[in-house]
């Protein structure tokens, strides 16, 4: 199931000694992280450890207090709101827990947003959508509204939406979070899937082995330090 991401080749996404508070909370603490093109990472530990303030900080949505943090060879920190936000738009794609279809909008029109906002055709953009519609195996959930399915197939819903753009990095905070152990696992299973296929290196936030088990390396957080628990693939 894993893939193997050649040694030598230049991390992604690089942080060094991360730190930030929030008032007297430390959320992160000297934090690091690497990944690398293509490669899928979990970030596992305790509530409250730090996990998603990593990922927020690394995906450019909180900018950390001190230390350093490079995307593709660039410091994030000599990036203007604007650059940042371009990255945002199109090198990244996010999944999260709950919430993240427009009620109104049909399955296919959700997936085509993020498509359509970035200017391409209503046809060629839904087009795209149906194929990973197809890839996420839900294409017959095209028509729907998010109020009309279920959870798991929400979820590949959004798992497809994020992927539209093609990122270069998927950040993913406790995608399977809200599902049962059934479902949960055919998600990871498919969103690993599409994503090498891709070829997006996947940051995995998760306090679960189960969920984790899908990476190719596992990161620790604890009290906002992390560990490389270097379980190579
Ligand atoms: N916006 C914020 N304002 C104030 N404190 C915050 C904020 N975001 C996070 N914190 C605090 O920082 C610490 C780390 O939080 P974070 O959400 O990163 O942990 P986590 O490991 O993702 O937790 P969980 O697994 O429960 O989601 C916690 O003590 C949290 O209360």
């Amino acid at each position: 199931m894993n893939r193997q991401v050649p040694p030598g080749e230049a991390p992604l996404l690089h942080a060094q000694e991360l730190r930030k508070q929030y008032g007297a909370t430390t959320a992160l603490d000297g934090a690091e992280f690497s990944i690398r093109p293509g490669e899928v990472v979990a970030v596992m530990g305790p509530s409250g450890s730090g996990k998603s303030t990593l990922l927020h900080c690394l995906a450019g949505i909180v900018t950390p207090d001190s230390g350093s943090l490079t995307y593709d060879g660039r410091q994030m920190a000599a990036m203007s709101d604007r650059e940042r936000s371009a990255l945002r738009r199109t090198e990244f794609g996010f999944v999260f827990q709950f919430g993240q279809l427009v009620p109104e909008l049909s399955c296919v029109e959700n997936v085509a947003l993020p498509l359509r906002l970035a200017g391409t055709g209503r046809r060629a953009a839904e087009r795209e959508a149906n194929g990973w519609l197809e890839r996420l195996e839900v294409a017959e959930l095209a028509g729907k509204r998010p109020g009309e399915i279920s959870g798991g197939q929400g979820q590949r819903v959004a798992v497809a939406r994020s992927l539209v753009t093609r990122p270069r990095v998927l950040f993913a905070d406790e995608p399977t979070g809200a599902l049962d152990s059934l479902n949960g696992e055919r998600v990871m299973e498919l969103l690993t899937e599409a994503a090498r296929s891709a070829r997006a290196a996947v940051v995995l936030v998760t306090h679960e082995a189960r969920v984790a088990a899908y990476s190719d390396r596992e990161i620790v957080v604890r009290d906002g330090r992390s560990r490389d628990m270097a379980h190579a693939a």
